[in-house]
This record gives C-alpha cells, structure tokens and sequence, in this order.
C-alpha cells in the first residue's frame, strides 16, 4: 500500500510502498465515483507533479483538508495511489483494497453530483436528500465495498458539506441499497448467504464488465488473481468455484459450533445474569490482562460451581461489544460428557472455526493441508499436529491485527489436556497478538504446566471472594424474586428464605441454584423448615439427596441407574435405559414413565431431549468419590458386567444369529464413525437380493488379494464375475461363485478409480488417477485400447447398454465419450464447475447423466 502523506498545511507526497510487515500509520480513505479519465489525477500526474488543473484534483483537496481535520496526515485515493501500469501491484490492490477500506480510520464519501448549494425559485436551499438517493455512487460496482467494508463512512456534498454517517443514515442507506441494516452496522458479512450478498451487486455497474465479480473479492473474504477479456460468466464461475472450495473447507473443519454451545449452556443453566458477572470487569487482574499488552494469558480458576462457565461467557459478551472491529474473538466449551467436545483436537477445530467464520480469508492456512487430504486432515492420527501447525499459521498471518481466544473447563478435556496446555503456553509466549483466557477448577496438573507461562495472570475466585459473594447474592435476589412472585410469598417468607440461602451458599453458585431449583418444586407450605433441610456446602447437599434417595421406597432401583448413568461413556437416552436396567425392560414404549422413574432420583440427574445428563459435572464427581462405596456397593466392575450382559442380551434378542463377519464389519464401521453408510449398504443389499436368493442361503465371501484400498468394484451383468480396481495399480477379476481370483490385469500407471463390465461382458473398461481409460478384452486379459486425453484423474467409467459407447468423467471437469471399438473421442462435454466423480448411461442409452463434486450440481 502506498499512501499520500501531507507536507506541512497544503502540499502532500506519494510515501514509498509499505511493505506487509511494516506498521501503516493511521490514515483516512477516499470513495468517489470516477469521472472522465483525463479528468482524474493519476499516479503519473503525482509523481511529475501535474494534474493540478485537473477537476479530479478537486477531490484530492478535499480528503486531505478533512484528514487534517481529523488529525489524520495520511490519506488513500484510487485514481493516484495505485500505479497501474504495474500489474502485479494492480492485481495485489484488487485483492487487498477491501481490507484498506476496512482498516482506514475514517472514509470519506465525496458525492460529485449532491448539491447542498442549490436554491429554488424563492432563494431557499433544497433539501439534498432525493439527490442522495439517487446518487450514482449507489450505482458502481466498487463503491459497495466501500460501504461496507469500514467502520466510519461520512458523506459528503460536493460542496464538501458533511451530510451524516453510515450510521446516522443507515436507513435511506438500506432502502437505497435493498442491504440488510446489520450489514451496514458491521455484523461480520460472512454471516449472510453468498446469494445474499450477490444480491447486492445485482443492479450495479462496472466499466470493465469482469470488475463486476473482482469487487467482491473482498465481501466474499476470497483471494482470486483477477484477469480480464474472459466475460463476467467465467469470472463468476470462477468465483463460486472459490467460494465452493472455501465452504468445503469449513464444512470439513466443523465439529461443533461453539456460539451454538454457548448458547446452550446459558439457556440450560437457567439464563446469564449480568449481574452476576460484571464485578470481572472492575477487577484489577483481568483489567492488567486486558490492557497490558505484556500479559496475554488470564487463567481464571475456581472450585466446582463457582461460577467459572457462566462468568467466561459474561466475558465473550463484553469483549465482543468492546473489542476493535479488526479484532478476532474466538472461544470453546470443553465438556467432559461429550465426546465431540472433550479433546484437544476439538478445541483446536472450534477456535480456528470461529476465527475463520469471522475471517474467511484464513482458510488459505487450512486449505494448504486441505486440498491434499480431505477431511482425514482433521481426524486421522495425525489431526493434532496438522491442527497445531495450522493454528500456528493463523495467529502468525500479518492481516490480523489482536486475536482473544478463550477456552472454558480444561479440566474437562479428557484426551490430551496436556498438549493443549504446552500448546497454549507456548503460543501465549511466542504469538504477541494473542490474548487467552482459560478456566479450570483448582487443579495441581493444570497449575504445573501453567507454571511455565512467561507473563500470566491469575485469577482465583477463591480469592476473589468478596465480588464472587455479592454475585452470588444477587443471583440468589434475582431466583427467589421470580419464585416469590410465582408462588406468592410473603415478604416475612421472602426474606427468610433469602437469609437462609445468603448465610449458606457459600459464595457457591451451584449450591445456590440447586436449591432453588428444589424450591421451584416446592409448594409454599411450610417452606422455610423444608428448605432447612438443605445442608450449606456442595458436597453436604449431594450427601443429603444421597440420603432421600437411601430412604425412599425405590432405593435400590435410583442407585442402580445412578451407577449406570456414571459409568457409561456418553450421556444415554431414555430408551438406552430401558436395556440397561432391568427393571425397567419393556418400558420402551412408555417413555413418560420412565423419565418419571429417572425423576425418582432427585436433582442429581436432569434430562433433556430424551437424554440423561448429570444436573452438573460436580455430581458426578461426587458419585464417584464420596457416594462410590453408596452407588456400587461391589464395586464399578459388577456394574460394567451389567451393562455388558444387558447389552449382548439387548443385542442378541434383536440381532439374527451367526453373523461374526457382521459384527466385526458394524464394529469396525462404528470406530469409524461410519454407521450410517453401513445402514445404506446394508438397504442397497436387501433390494439387490429380494425376491433373486432365499436370504438364508446368501452366502458371504471376503475376496481378499488388493492389500490396499479398493476403489471400484463392478459385477459381470450375469454376476459370473466380479471386478475390483485398486490404489495398487491393478484391477483383478474375481470367481463370484468362490471368490477365487481369476486375473490380476496390470497396466495403469496410478491407482485404478472405477471399473465397468460391457453389456456382454466382453470387454471390460477402466479409469484411471493416470488420466487414462483403458479398456481389456475380459476373457483374455488384454489391453485392447488406451484412451488419452484428459489433464487430469479419470474417476468413473460405463458402457452404453449396447456396449458401442463408454463415456467417462474426470477431475479435469469434464466428460467424454468415446467409441468403445475404435478408442475415437466422440464428444467432450463441458459445464461442470469441479470434478465429475460419476457417469451413468440411461437404460435405452438415449442419454447420459454426470455427477459432479460440487454439492448438488449433476
Ligand atoms: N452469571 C450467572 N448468571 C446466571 N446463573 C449463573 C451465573 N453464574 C453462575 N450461575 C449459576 O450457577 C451454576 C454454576 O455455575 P457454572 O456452571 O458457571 O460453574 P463452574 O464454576 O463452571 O462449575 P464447574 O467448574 O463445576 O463446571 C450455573 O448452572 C448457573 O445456574
């Protein structure tokens, strides 16, 4: 970027270009629309020192009297900061202009054809709103971004009158412009559709018909080099097909959306009160972490129930409000009961997900990986590593100015905290513009290797005491307020049970909100001495619901699912229940009742959605360590067996006997997360052999020989045959009726992707990762034909019914056909935006259909 700087109280230079890793010192940015090109000052006029009897110098006047004006010495103008004849400086302004718009400190709009000058007949000044509205700036094509991409846009006349802000007139803006309001009041533009935001460009104009879809490079945060003479059709195709690769990108990256999670635990945990987390704010610890820019990592710890969840997402609030708009803010729930979101590599994934939705041009850090590996980038073996380097990527990219990320409840990443905290240790010392925030409970673990962070701060709530107190209190003010009301207290019972719960919480969030969660189910008869029957402390009032629950009728049942509850990997459903306890078998149809019985257990447990949870993670803590000897009085051993025997008897009443092969294959697809798919073989399984083989003679065969992963599988159209094409380079034609291997054919120079039998099984087709088709006589083995052609992978293959044409569909985006006798290419079919993954002849070969990589195009 190179900037004008102004000289003294008139004149003004061009500065040097700065380059990526220099500061640029604050300036203010110009948005025109164009006039006749002599009439512009250009870059050349500058440099020489002419133009200055130029109309166009008119502006240049103005943005520097009202930079001045603003304090501001430097200023950005299009038509002389750019020098165009160096094209790649062109190509790299067309890609960043969005971001110099979106960084200047303020912009002006100077709009050539609004008067405030004009007088009617009587002498009286017009108003200049009609000529505002139907100003040309709202015309061009450029000037969209230049209106959504900075903060602080201000209007001006020609008379260089101010006539408002992008605030001030945001709704003739929205109604001129059909843009939502959120957009123009900063709501990141990722948040709205693509078709939405290539809605707004819809009626605008460009001179060169290509800068049409180049000016939204910005909105759509993607980096494309932009040529021209090619049509606005192709430049938009090209667009999507970045924008595609973008949204894939992120789909894959996805596991969880953690502004999702936040706003689910707030609805769950009864709702954020303000009140109950402002003292943060005036606090002298996180006031040094937030305004020191030496000290980048808060670790804010506490004991269970102390608030810490609530009060991190009190402070994702307040930052988000106050932070600069150039800031990134991300953030991550871990939450030990669910296996998506209790492991390092799910932080990771959330906190770059959310930097990347707010900054989608980050994605560039991940597609580097991406492109080559697909999803597995995220899930294989090695995710932690791909993750931690992209991460580091991200926090080192120059167009990020600070970075808050925040990670709640360490203590409840089970895989691998430790990695995660090295990893946060050492990012907070090296990555200067990251600020972290992280909570945990008061453990020694977490303590030592937090020991090793350079410049942190501390922040326990224990310590804090006095403001954890008053939060607590005016958490309570507000519960039994809102009971009172509902139950109509009186004050003299208000107050009591008001000083009951001030004199027992014990600065403890949790206790007081079990409380008053009982107290919600209580009626308002004798309510102060049943409320006495609350023990102060935490782990006194999971004793005391431990102890209604040994002294109710259904004791032995409550314990028996509270043990099974704490044991089982994930949180189960209602209906799980039903096959785990044995009581309560046969009540899967019945499910009211069975949550009735879960009830029986008091507030340890709470369900949602059909699903059992704990009410909090401390209650089952304290299952496991004070109440253990309580819920398994012979240990948890005894208990897992029971789950073990009620499951295979589970299974072994719904399951059909003798299916070894199966289990294994259901229990492999289940490691692999892929049990949907398995569903589908299994449904494409049953409609192949209805009606065709009694299913109790089908018989399985495993063909065995690739040794590596199989790509394509194809029978014989009298299923004498079958064949398999493989990353091995070779395809083997197998016995279907043994499984005996009858030839392994050799030839492609890469992984074979797709294999078809001719109709008469004469011949036999195959496409190859090599770009080439080949196609065999089936019987012989022999190469008959190889067909060239394609720049890229060939994914799939098929004869036409009467076997004289095969097409085939390829990376390189397109289709051909060919004559299956002579090898000749009869048509190559263009269209698809991305990779044809599939070709498929209809029945009478009149037409043919193609399946293409991109979601929903075939
Ligand atoms: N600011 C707040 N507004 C509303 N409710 C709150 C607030 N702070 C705490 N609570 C109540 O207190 C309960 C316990 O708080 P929270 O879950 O944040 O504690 P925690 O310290 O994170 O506990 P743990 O470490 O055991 O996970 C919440 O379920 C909620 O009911």
């Amino acid at each position: 970027m190179r900037l004008l700087q102004c000289n003294g109280t008139s004149g003004y230079h061009l500065t040097e270009l700065f380059t990526s890793d220099e500061p640029i010192p604050s300036y203010a940015i110009l948005s025109h629309t164009w006039g006749a090109e002599l009439d512009e000052v250009t870059f050349d006029d500058l440099t020489n020192g002419t133009g200055t009897d130029k109309p166009g110098y008119e502006k240049i006047r103005f943005c520097a009297e009202q930079a001045r004006q603003d304090g501001l010495d430097y200023f950005w103008i299009d038509t002389c900061c750019i020098n165009g004849a160096n094209k790649a400086e062109l190509s790299q302004t067309i890609n960043s202009m969005f971001r110099w718009y979106r960084n200047a400190a303020r912009c002006y709009v100077y709009l050539s054809d609004v008067s405030t000058a004009k007088r009617d007949m009587n002498g009286d000044t017009c108003e200049w709103e009609p000529t505002f509205r139907s100003s040309r700036w709202f015309t061009r094509g450029w000037t969209l971004q230049e209106l959504l991409a900075p903060s602080s846009v201000e209007f001006f006349s020609q008379q260089h009158k101010r006539l408002g802000d992008k605030c001030s007139l945001r709704q003739q803006i929205h109604e001129i412009t059909a843009i939502p309001e959120a957009a123009l009041q900063g709501e990141p533009l990722s948040q709205f559709s693509v078709n939405d935001r290539l809605s707004w460009i819809e009626y605008r104009e460009t001179k060169l018909e290509e800068d049409k879809v180049y000016s939204l490079l910005g909105i759509f945060d993607v980096f494309i080099p932009p040529i021209y003479n090619v049509g606005v059709g192709r430049a938009f195709q090209r667009l999507l097909d970045e924008i595609g690769k973008l949204e894939k990108c992120t789909q894959d990256l996805h596991i969880t959306d953690p502004r999702r999670d936040k706003a689910r635990i707030e609805k769950t945990k009864g709702g954020l009160l303000e009140d109950s987390y402002y003292w943060i704010l005036e606090n002298p610890d996180f006031q040094r972490w937030r305004d020191n820019s030496q000290s980048r990592l808060l670790w804010i710890k506490g004991d269970p129930g102390k608030g810490k969840t609530m009060l991190l997402c009190g402070i994702i609030n307040e930052l988000s409000k106050s932070i600069a708009k150039t800031a990134l803010l991300s953030y991550f729930f871990c939450q030990a009961t669910d296996s998506r979101i209790n492991n390092a590599t799910a932080v990771l994934r959330g906190l770059i997900y959310l930097l990347v939705n707010q900054q989608p041009s980050l994605v560039s850090h991940i597609r580097k990986k991406h492109d080559q590996t697909g999803k597995a980038l995220f899930e294989d073996a090695n995710a932690w590593v791909a993750l931690s380097e992209i991460f580091t990527d991200i926090v080192q990219d120059p167009s990020l100015k600070s970075i808050y990320l925040i990670i709640d409840a360490l203590d409840e990443c089970v895989i691998d905290l430790k990695k995660l905290l090295d990893f946060i240790v050492q990012t907070s010392s090296t990555a200067s513009r990251v600020k972290w925030i992280i909570s945990s409970r008061n453990l020694p673990d977490v303590e030592e290797r937090l020991e090793r962070a350079g410049d942190k701060v501390r922040l326990s709530l224990e310590l804090n005491a006095d403001s954890v107190s008053a939060a607590v209190r005016s958490y309570i003010r507000h519960r039994v307020s809102q009971t009172a009301q509902d139950k109509k207290y009186s004050d003299q019972t208000k107050h009591t049970v008001l000083d009951y719960l001030y004199t027992n919480a014990n600065n403890t969030f949790l206790w007081a909100a079990l409380v008053c969660q009982n107290m919600d189910k209580m009626s308002r008869f004798n309510i102060v001495t049943k409320l006495k029957a609350f023990p102060p402390g935490l782990n006194s009032l999971y004793k005391r619901m431990i102890q209604r629950i040994n002294d109710s009728d259904d004791a032995d049942l409550c314990r028996r699912i509270l043990a099974i509850v704490t044991i089982v990997y994930r949180p189960i459903t209602l209906q799980e229940l039903t096959s785990l306890v044995e009581e309560l078998n046969g009540m899967a149809e019945d499910l009211d009742l069975v949550r009735e019985v879960v009830n029986l257990c008091g507030s340890l447990l709470t369900i949602r959605d059909g699903i059992v949870y704990f009410v909090h993670q401390s209650a089952k803590d304290f299952l496991l360590t004070e109440a253990f000897h309580v819920i398994f009085p012979s240990g948890s051993e005894t208990v897992h067996y029971t789950v073990f025997f009620r499951s295979l008897l589970t299974m072994s009443n719904t399951l059909q006997r003798d299916m070894k092969k199966f289990l294994y294959w259901l229990e492999a697809l289940s490691l692999c997360k892929s049990i949907p798919q398995g569903v589908i073989a299994i449904t494409r399984l049953e409609t192949a052999v209805e009606g065709r083989i009694d299913t109790q003679t089908l018989a399985m065969l495993t063909l065995e020989g690739h040794g590596v992963y199989v790509y394509s599988v194809a029978f014989s159209h009298d299923s004498a045959w079958l064949v398999s094409g493989s990353w091995d380079r070779t395809f083997k034609i197998w016995d279907t009726s043994n499984g005996e291997c009858l030839q392994t054919l050799e030839g492609h120079g890469a992984r074979v992707n797709s294999v078809a039998f001719s109709h008469d099984s004469a011949w036999l087709a195959s496409g190859s990762y090599d770009c080439t088709v080949k196609i065999w006589d089936a019987s012989s083995g022999e190469c008959l034909q190889t067909l060239e052609g394609y720049s890229d992978s060939v994914n799939s293959v098929a004869f036409s019914h009467d076997s004289a044409r095969l097409a085939s569909g390829s990376y390189d985006r397109t289709v051909k056909i060919w004559d299956a006798s002579s090898g000749e290419c009869l048509q190559t079919l263009e269209g698809h935006s991305d990779s044809v993954n599939s070709v498929a002849f209809s029945h009478d070969s009149a037409r043919l259909a193609s399946g293409c990589n991109k979601f929903n195009e075939s």
